[in-house]
């Protein structure tokens, strides 16, 4: 049987997408750019099939619909798509970071046949366009997905049917509480990083040298990687949430103000308080590597930042005949050393892998 996935806005997640879908079988993917120019970059990066300007191309026949363009363009396609001649069963998805309002106007729709289900995979990156694109994305990561009522369970189980092959684990979620829940984890610290960045970069002029940025370390720039986000996706995603952002800054106001109380009043024990507090909810948080899908064991080990260190400690495991299951170098500074994350399928993997990189002098952290 041949599928066809139609994927609208192929960028870092339409591309992701998409390099997990094609080649798999029976499935064709064809991607729709509104930008002449994209369209050979799109190619060149080797993520789909086919490529097409004409939104009726890419939707007829199509199977699966993903909507992979920024949160302010995905009612203007909804609309767009519900005049077109859509087939029979085709499930409309879309990966934008808010859900409620899709959900609203997918609701107005009335298509037989045709159904909508909000999507959106917990998983990204500060980079965009299709360049940044990977197939390794959404490996592990939660997708939640938030069909209406009147969403066949059949149509349901197909979508999360195809979606298996990005490895991610699906979760079902209502729209409104996705975008409390989100609005808190994901766009209040993108908004509280860029003010903080902001702040910052006030304070490094003339008259401090520069020293601010260049003084710059491993604190600041953990907590401020989110800063080099896409403007405009994030202005559509902040604006399309604007709400409830407004009600969780008010609860950020009232942190900030109880730690200026805390210092004002030399409050030593409330400062632990807060770090202790904060320390045990963070040491809480789930392992992304480790989802409920797969369990995976990892390492981690210091390697000097250097071009082919990657490839190097991949062929050393490989000549032992050691699986890998993934690598990643997850702290990457010009001038110290990563730290890279190996991870295994298997206890007994790792433990040989432990072994033989202890025995090759790298420190191995479990
Ligand atoms: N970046 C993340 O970490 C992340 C994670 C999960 C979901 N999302 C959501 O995924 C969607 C895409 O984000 P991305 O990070 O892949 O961005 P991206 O910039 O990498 O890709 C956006 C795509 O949309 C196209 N596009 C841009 N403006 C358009 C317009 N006016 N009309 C039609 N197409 C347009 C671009 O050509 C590009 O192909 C957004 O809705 C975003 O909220 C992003
Ligand atoms: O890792 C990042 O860079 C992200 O910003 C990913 C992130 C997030 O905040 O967790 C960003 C937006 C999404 O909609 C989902 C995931």
């Amino acid at each position: 049987m041949s599928i066809k996935v139609a994927i609208f806005g192929v960028g870092l997640i339409g591309g992701s997408l998409a390099l997990c879908l094609k080649g798999k079988p029976g499935i064709t993917v064809v991607g729709h750019s509104h930008r002449r120019e994209s369209q050979r970059r799109i190619m060149d990066r080797g993520v789909v099939d086919a490529v097409t300007l004409s939104m009726e191309e890419a939707a007829t026949d199509a199977d699966f619909i993903f909507l992979c363009v920024p949160v302010s363009k995905l009612e203007p396609y909804l609309q767009q798509l519900s005049e077109l001649p859509l087939k029979e069963g085709c499930i409309i998805t879309d990966v934008g970071s808010t859900k409620a309002s899709v959900a609203a106007c997918a609701a107005t729709f009335n298509r037989p046949g045709v159904h909508f289900i909000g999507g959106h995979p917990m998983a990204g990156s500060e980079r965009s366009g299709v360049e940044a694109a990977s197939s390794l994305l959404f490996e592990n990561a939660y997708y939640v997905l938030t069909p209406s009522d009147d969403v066949p369970e059949q149509s349901y189980e197909r979508l999360e049917q195809l979606l298996s092959h990005t490895k991610a684990q699906i979760v079902r979620v209502d729209p409104v509480l996705h975008d409390e829940i989100v609005g808190a984890i994901s766009h209040l610290p993108h908004i509280i990083a860029v003010a903080l960045v902001n702040q910052i970069r006030a304070y490094n002029n003339a008259d401090t040298n520069g020293l601010y940025r260049m003084l710059a370390a491993g604190g600041f720039r953990d907590i401020t990687r989110i800063a080099s986000s896409d403007p405009v996706i994030w202005r559509d995603i902040l604006l399309s949430n604007r709400e409830i952002l407004l009600t969780l800054l008010k609860d950020w106001n009232r942190e900030m103000e109880a730690f200026i109380q805390v210092l004002e009043a030399k409050d030593g024990e409330g400062i632990e308080e807060a770090f202790k507090t904060a320390n045990q909810f963070r040491s809480e948080l789930p392992e992304r590597r480790k989802g409920v899908i797969t369990s995976l064991y990892d390492i981690y080990i210091d390697v000097p930042d250097h071009p082919g260190i990657i490839g190097q400690i991949a062929t050393q495991l490989g000549d032992q005949h050691i699986n890998l299951s993934n690598m990643q170098i997850i702290e990457s500074r010009e001038d110290v050393p990563g730290v890279m994350r190996l991870s295994f399928r298997q206890e007994q993997e790792m433990e040989r892998a432990k072994q033989l990189l202890q025995s090759l002098n790298y420190k191995v952290y479990v």
